[in-house]
């Protein structure tokens, strides 16, 4: 008999206050606080510019070569640490942090800011997709048959409120072969805002070595 899990599965990974990951903040904060401060902003912009590309020179001179950071990026076996949605690296990542609970499924909590905003005070569709994309995506790995998205349909019910916790669900419904179906969907306030379909193929592109 198989214990019960009394805590969920980490499926992604979370943020150290160290490191890259710290600076990886910072920089969250930054692209939040240009949309905020916009045009109007009384802050002296070319100053602001001036001291973010000296960030940037200093990171480029320091940086392994790209072929080096491209291995690294992908010599875990597990959970990434660079992607858009849950990574802690990548500074446009919300970032997104799933866990996987008993019945199969994967399940994470988010709320998303400015930089994200479709129409008025409301997520963009694309970056729900993209948000979609990913959680299915890992909750194939949580079922033990991952690939690549074939195909991804999605379902927009309702406006994904900005600033309000989302709650973000993937579960992995068949496997046929190399076909795998999957489904998930984006809720606040416990409705459902976007539901997606998708089909992916158990297909994996080699890791650069
Ligand atoms: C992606 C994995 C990452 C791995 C990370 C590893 C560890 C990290 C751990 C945790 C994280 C977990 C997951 C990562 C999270 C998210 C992943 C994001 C997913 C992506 O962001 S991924 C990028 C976008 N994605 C593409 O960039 C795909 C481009 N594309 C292709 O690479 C090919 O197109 C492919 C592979 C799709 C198929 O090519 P193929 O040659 O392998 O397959 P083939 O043609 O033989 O078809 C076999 C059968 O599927 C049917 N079929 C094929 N395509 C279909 C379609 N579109 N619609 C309906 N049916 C379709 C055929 O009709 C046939 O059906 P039948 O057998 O019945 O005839």
């Amino acid at each position: 008999m198989t214990a019960a899990r009394e805590q969920p599965l980490e499926l992604t990974a979370i943020s150290h206050n160290e490191g890259v990951d710290a600076a990886v903040s910072a920089a969250r904060r930054v692209i939040a606080s240009l949309l905020h401060a916009g045009d109007g902003s009384a802050a002296e912009m070319k100053e602001v510019a001036d001291r973010l590309n000296a960030v940037a020179d200093h990171l480029d001179e320091h940086a392994p070569a790209m072929d080096q950071r491209m291995v690294d990026m992908w010599s875990g076996e597990g959970i990434t640490r660079h992607d858009p949605v849950t990574g802690p690296e990548n500074t446009i990542a919300p970032p997104l942090h799933l866990t996987g609970k008993d019945d199969g499924s994967v399940e994470g909590v988010v709320a998303l800011g400015l930089p994200y905003q479709g129409p008025p005070g409301h997520v963009h569709g694309g970056i729900s997709a993209l948000l979609l994309d990913h959680t299915l995506g890992v909750a194939n790995h949580w079922a033990g048959q991952s690939g690549m998205t074939a195909e991804l349909t999605l379902r927009y019910h309702r406006p994904t409120p900005l600033f309000e916790q989302l709650t973000v669900t993937g579960e992995q419904i068949a496997v046929d072969g190399r076909k795998i179906r999957t489904r998930g969907a984006i809720t606040a306030r416990g409705e459902v805002c976007v539901s997606a379909d998708g089909l992916f193929i158990a297909k994996h592109l080699p890791r650069p070595r």
